[in-house]
């Protein structure tokens, strides 16, 4: 596998972060994104203030509207818009061809993880999962970053690991996709409950407690999705749950913190919220948790405030009044 050139589709906040990230690891990088502005402002003051303020990005960084044939292919649009991105992309692009997903979110309707969207699109393209604990700002900063990066042939995982590891960006190669693409969705998920814990006051202990129970029920969704509850003890599971669920620089959190002080979905949309992937993720791992019979109390209690059927304290009253029983 050849692993020299990157084409980056999704000039947003992680877009752009995953491209400095590349070209700081010695890759030649193009960024493609669909603002003519946003490119030309890339490629003359090498910023994208849009998104990521004052950050300098690496000289190097090619931003165009247009994909060209690339080594490896990085998604970074947001989970509703993949399909669509990859039906924009000349199946050339991709055939043959390592594509990284980026996103965290599992698709509206079809109920779809990433890579089930990259099998319906491109079929022939070799699926990778790139997921755990990293703002774009951290990234694109060159802050020191861990993440867990997913495929199926264990060779050709740490190839690409090792082409997209940088000095301070370091990629730990696993082979569970499912695993890892569950726990990037589901923990944004939590991160909505999390934050609106803390916009109700409820408390920190109310918040560890939640982390820790909501750790539990990811290990049973994803084990019914076909994936390890072991992959949940690293970085896409733990690392980036507690992340979320405790930073108030997650947009899901600063989300669940609106939600919290009684603002609706619409208020808050309305309002200028950035992108929370976990208010259309919500519904469909509250759907898929239904049809696989698995116990998942707190996703249904976040299904629940964001559809508008209960409020928070009525909710959280419900949790509690839930039988008691053993932690195992
Ligand atoms: N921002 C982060 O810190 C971060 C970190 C890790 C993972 N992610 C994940 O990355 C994904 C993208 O998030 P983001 O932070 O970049 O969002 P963002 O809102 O900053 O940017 C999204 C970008 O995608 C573009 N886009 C939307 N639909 C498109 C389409 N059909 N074709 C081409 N481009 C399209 C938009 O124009 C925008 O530039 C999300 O799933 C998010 O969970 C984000
Ligand atoms: O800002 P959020 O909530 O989209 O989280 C960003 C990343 O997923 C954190 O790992």
């Amino acid at each position: 596998m050849r692993l020299e050139s990157v084409a980056i589709i999704g000039g947003g906040a992680w877009g752009t972060a995953l491209a400095q990230a590349s070209a700081m690891a010695g890759r030649r990088v193009s960024l493609v994104a669909r603002d003519g502005a946003q490119v030309a402002e890339i490629n003359t003051s090498h910023t994208n203030k849009r998104y990521l303020g004052s950050q300098a990005l690496h000289e190097s960084i090619v931003a165009t509207t247009e994909a060209g044939p690339a080594d490896i292919v990085i998604l970074a649009v947001p989970a509703q818009s993949s399909r669509a991105a990859l039906g924009a992309l000349a199946p050339e692009l991709l055939a043959g061809k390592p594509v990284v997903l980026s996103a965290k979110g599992l698709e509206t309707g079809t109920l779809d993880r990433q890579s089930e969207i990259l099998f319906d699109m491109a079929p022939e393209a070799i699926p990778f999962v790139l997921s755990g604990p990293s703002f774009a700002a951290d990234v694109a900063a060159g802050r020191p970053t861990a993440v867990t990066l997913a495929g199926d042939d264990a060779t050709q995982t740490s190839a690409l690991a090792l082409a997209l590891a940088g000095p301070n960006f370091r990629p730990y190669a696993a082979d569970d996709r499912i695993g890892v693409e569950v726990a990037g969705a589901l923990k944004n998920v939590y991160a909505l409950a999390c934050g609106a814990v803390e916009g109700a006051d409820l408390g920190a202990s109310a918040r560890s407690a939640l982390i820790a129970r909501a750790y539990a029920e990811m290990a049973r969704m994803v084990t019914a999705m076909g994936g390890s509850a072991t992959t949940l003890t690293g970085l896409a599971g733990l690392g980036d749950l507690t992340l979320t669920c405790t930073s108030v620089q997650s947009r899901n959190y600063q989300f669940g913190m609106a939600l919290g002080r009684g603002q609706t979905v619409d208020e808050i949309i309305a309002g200028g919220a950035k992108l929370a992937e976990g208010v259309a993720t919500t519904p469909v791992a509250d759907a898929l948790a239904k049809s696989l019979g698995v116990d998942a109390p707190l996703v249904h209690a976040v299904e629940a405030v964001l559809s508008g059927k209960a409020d928070i304290a009525t909710v959280v009253a419900g949790l509690m009044s839930r039988p008691l029983k053993r932690e195992d």
